[in-house]
């Protein structure tokens, strides 16, 4: 099933001399296991598509379906598949700093349904923490870690409701660049359990290791995506 499918998505902010037209009727669709890079200039509406395609801004026009069904007008609905069906990654971690490594992993989980005990929570953010390797860590504050290694509680804190598909909007932006690959390779490791990755970047280091690319430019997507080396193999995960 096509995790999310955007037919001519639109989005305008603003009124008057300030309006802005962000996003132009762009159709895309991301299906499940595969890493979708956006691509295009400062300016071009990538964060804006992420977050429509996200449930977290509402379009002005065109159609979404996430999981094959219309995305819900019901904010309760909305909240609910932001927390089940996606995990968020940003550029600057959007981590709380004075908390503990396994505090902030556990966030996502107090919103869990069925509900989760304390002890579950725990348990659940533990094993997110060991697979992106910071089982070391739980107890540390996450002010205290380098910035590959907040990325990555990010990333735990993105993965640890098992979402379908993560949305990371720069992800590698604020990181030197051996750390920045690190990162990419354990985004795109997520594609071996099912979950998709569409990821917002300027740096084709990043995009050249994902399956496709989404060239945007002034709102639009370009017509026809580009095909990676990397989807042709398994390289894009190494
Ligand atoms: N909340 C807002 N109100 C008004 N205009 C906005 C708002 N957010 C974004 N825009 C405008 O919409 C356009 C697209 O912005 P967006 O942030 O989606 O681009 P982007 O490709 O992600 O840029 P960058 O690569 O710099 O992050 C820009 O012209 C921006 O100024």
């Amino acid at each position: 099933m096509t995790l999310v499918r955007a037919s001519g998505l639109s989005k305008t902010y603003g009124r008057g001399r300030l309006r802005v037209e962000a996003l132009r009727e762009v159709s895309l669709s991301v299906e499940p296991g595969e890493a979708v890079a956006l691509t295009g200039p400062s300016g071009c509406g990538k964060s804006t598509l992420l977050s429509l395609l996200g449930l977290t801004l509402p379009a002005t026009g065109g159609e979404l379906l996430v999981n094959g069904e219309p995305a819900p007008l019901r904010e309760r609905r909305r909240a609910r598949l932001r927390n089940e069906f996606f995990g968020y990654l940003h550029q600057e971690f959007a981590i709380v700093e004075s908390d503990r490594v396994l505090a902030n992993v556990t966030i996502p989980l107090e919103y869990a349904r069925p509900r989760l005990n304390r002890r579950q929570r725990l348990e659940r953010a533990g094993r997110a923490l060991d697979s992106v390797g910071l089982g070391w860590a739980t107890r540390r504050r996450a002010s205290e870690l380098s910035g590959g290694e907040r990325q990555r509680v990010a990333i735990a804190r993105a993965l640890v409701n098992e979402p379908r598909l993560v949305l990371a909007d720069e992800p590698t932006a604020a990181l030197d660049v051996a750390t920045a690959h690190e990162i990419v390779t354990l985004l795109l490791s997520m594609r071996r359990r099912g979950t998709s990755v569409l990821v917002a970047t300027h740096d084709p280091r990043v995009s050249g290791r994902c399956d496709r690319i989404l060239p945007m430019e002034d709102g639009r997507l370009a017509p026809e995506g580009v095909e990676t080396s990397a989807s042709s193999g398994d390289c894009g995960s190494t």
